[in-house]
């Protein structure tokens, strides 16, 4: 589930009356996404999502999450841009969290996505690239590789209590990508950084709604690619590699930005800097967060059996 903030009918009702938006209907808490809180609004009007932002997304990034949203909506991509009140403004405050009224897509997100639905998805993350292209925000990646380090060392030793060998394996997957990764090689955008099946809501083979851009931020183009192939090339625990799936990712994808050869040599370390990124977020996540809350942790491990496929020669003690 992910309902950390409870919102009562009353402050919603009157949280409503800023918008013209019509008068509350009904509301349900969603039981998916781990990041944030999120309701499915019903007006007299029509259907939203109100999301109240929890621990992971810092108040002072949602002007450039929502700007974002906004560029890539008035661009026609489907990304659903956050409602204004009257008086212009998209971020407001509910219950003490922060919180955006956005606007509803449909589509559902697939669990086990087919060549050709990854063919559509990495075809829309290339066009929100292309998108962003006069976007002038920026944003460091709080994420990105400079994070890890310091983040293996904030889990520690305890990282053996998840698996006896993580934490040799994870030290030694992170050394082998910093060794390898070569920042200034490569273009730089807005990327979305967590585009997740969970993240894509698709109807059939269509894409309906890229969501969840709260990790977005400025990094390497190709990186964006790199976490998508990781994320939906396998199956979710990670011990199947599905090539066809792979390869339509990359198809999609180089409709917009075809491959170059510097990308193409770089692209296994690129995948394996995700997979470190993956393990090690869910790592942190996994040891923080006590075994009954009512969230689901995600498995560290399904990232370090991605890792043996983009990096072989890694010691293969928690795959
Ligand atoms: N704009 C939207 N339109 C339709 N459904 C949405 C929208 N935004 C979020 N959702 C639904 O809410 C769920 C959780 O949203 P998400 O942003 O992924 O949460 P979290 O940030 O907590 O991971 C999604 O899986 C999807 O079902
Ligand atoms: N996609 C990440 C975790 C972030 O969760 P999301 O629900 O906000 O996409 C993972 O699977 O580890």
């Amino acid at each position: 589930m992910a309902v950390y903030t409870q919102v009562s009918a009353e402050a919603l009702s009157r949280f409503l009356t800023r918008f013209d938006v019509g008068a509350l209907v009904s509301a349900k808490g969603i039981a998916e996404g781990v990041e944030n809180s999120n309701y499915l609004v019903d007006t007299s009007e029509a259907r939203f999502i109100l999301t109240l932002y929890e621990k992971r997304v810092a108040a002072d990034d949602l002007p450039f999450f929502m700007a974002l949203l906004d560029h890539l909506a008035s661009k026609d991509l489907a990304v659903p841009p956050a409602v204004p009140d009257r008086d212009g403004r998209t971020i407001h405050e509910l219950e003490g969290r922060p919180a955006c009224l956005i606007r509803f897509l449909p589509g559902v997100s697939v669990t086990q996505p087919t060549p050709a639905q990854a063919f559509a998805a990495a075809d829309a993350m290339g066009a929100m690239h292309r998108a962003v292209a006069d976007f002038e925000g920026l944003r460091p990646n709080s994420m990105g590789l400079d994070s890890w380090r310091p983040l293996f060392e904030r889990c520690g030793r305890a990282l053996d209590e998840i698996a006896p060998g993580l934490h040799a394996d994870l030290g030694e997957a992170l050394d082998r990508v910093c060794e390898r990764w070569d920042d200034a090689a490569f273009d730089r955008c807005v990327i979305h950084a967590d585009l997740f099946p969970d993240n894509v809501l698709m109807l059939g083979d269509t894409v309906t709604g890229l969501i969840d851009f709260y990790f977005a931020a400025t990094d390497i183009r190709i990186y964006d690619l790199a976490i998508m192939h990781s994320a939906w090339s396998f199956d979710p625990q990670g011990r199947n590699f599905r090539p066809a799936v792979g390869d339509a990712l990359i198809a999609g994808y180089s409709q917009h930005y075809p491959l170059s050869a510097a990308e193409k040599a770089a692209f296994a370390t690129l995948a394996s800097g995700a997979c470190v990124r993956f393990a090690l977020s869910r790592a942190w996540d996994w040891l923080n967060t006590p075994a009954d809350a009512l969230v689901t942790r995600k498995d560290p491990l399904a990232y370090m059996r991605r890792l043996h496929h983009y990096d072989p020669e890694l010691a293969t003690r928690t795959a």
